[in-house]
């Protein structure tokens, strides 16, 4: 039954609630996680921020005329993967930044993708990774060929960029969204559960023996697990991954508050 006057034809139902997607940006300190992260968020480049703050960002996107409640963490991780349940456990794909201008944190990368594929492995699952050479704009001083990179990405069947967070927004935009979209196929082939985290006031109650480099990572039981939090709607507003959030109680922070951005 259609009308004429703006009531809704029959068959025609509420539109659809977006995709959740859930990205991690993964990566050697310095590599440039903050930095895309912000890139995307705002199309801005940021050259300064507090290396140690864990943040998990909030953004409605359309992808492919598709509507996405997209949330991005920039993770923040010492100088090698910890607590990486943290993420492994939230993130449907995952961002592995490292610099192309830094050997070091090329290795670093390596370290995380087969931390990715140990997890996969695990769960019997896939879980898309897009590996990154960050810094295109400081070419001339690379310590990783592009065929490196490429190398690597196919060593782990994973895509690869190089992308600069300070040059083009649109290519910044593009890696996220095809992250959505390697997220999208996963998640339409093989739904998961609701994303879980872990409850800290609980300890894990036993740890398998997969480890990469140095890093430990736990058989969870449902008795350690919480469903996610809500995520707040609004564009831009900060929002504090599961270990922030028991530090500092406020949910939520100013994005980009103290910030320089040119
Ligand atoms: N030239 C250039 N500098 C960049 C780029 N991306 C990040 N930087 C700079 O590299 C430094 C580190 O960038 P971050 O985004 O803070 O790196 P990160 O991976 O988040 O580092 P942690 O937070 O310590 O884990 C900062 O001084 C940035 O301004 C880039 O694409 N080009």
């Amino acid at each position: 039954m259609a009308s004429v006057f703006g009531k809704p034809r029959a068959g025609s139902g509420p539109p659809s609630a977006p995709l959740e997607v859930n990205l991690a940006i993964l990566g050697r300190r310095g590599a440039g996680k903050s930095a895309l992260t912000v890139k995307f968020l705002t199309k801005r480049f940021i050259s300064e921020y507090d290396p140690n703050l864990e943040d998990t960002y909030s953004s409605e996107e359309t992808v492919d005329h598709q509507p996405i409640h997209l949330r991005v963490m920039d993770t923040a991780d010492p100088d090698i993967p910890r607590n990486c349940e943290r993420y492994l456990n939230w993130a449907h794909a995952f961002l592995v930044v490292y610099s192309v201008d830094s050997r070091q944190s090329f290795e670093g990368s390596s370290s995380y993708l087969e931390l990715l594929a140990l997890h996969a492995k695990e769960m019997q699952r896939c879980y898309p990774a897009l590996l990154l050479g960050n810094k295109l704009d400081m070419a001339q001083y690379r310590q990783v060929t592009k065929a490196e990179g490429a190398a690597l990405a196919g060593r782990f069947g994973c895509f690869f960029f190089e992308v600069s967070a300070c040059l083009d927004f649109k290519h910044v935009q593009h890696v996220f969204h095809e992250a959505v979209r390697e997220a999208r196929r996963e998640l339409e082939r093989s739904p998961p559960a609701r994303p879980l985290f872990i409850a800290e006031d609980r300890a894990p109650v036993h740890q398998v023996p997969l480890t990469a480099s140095g890093c430990t990572f736990n058989t969870l039981s449902t008795f350690s697990l919480k469903e996610m939090p809500a995520v707040a709607q609004a564009k831009l507003v900060t929002v504090k991954s599961s270990r922030a959030q028991s530090k500092r109680k406020a949910p939520t922070l100013t994005l980009l508050k103290g910030f320089k951005i040119f």
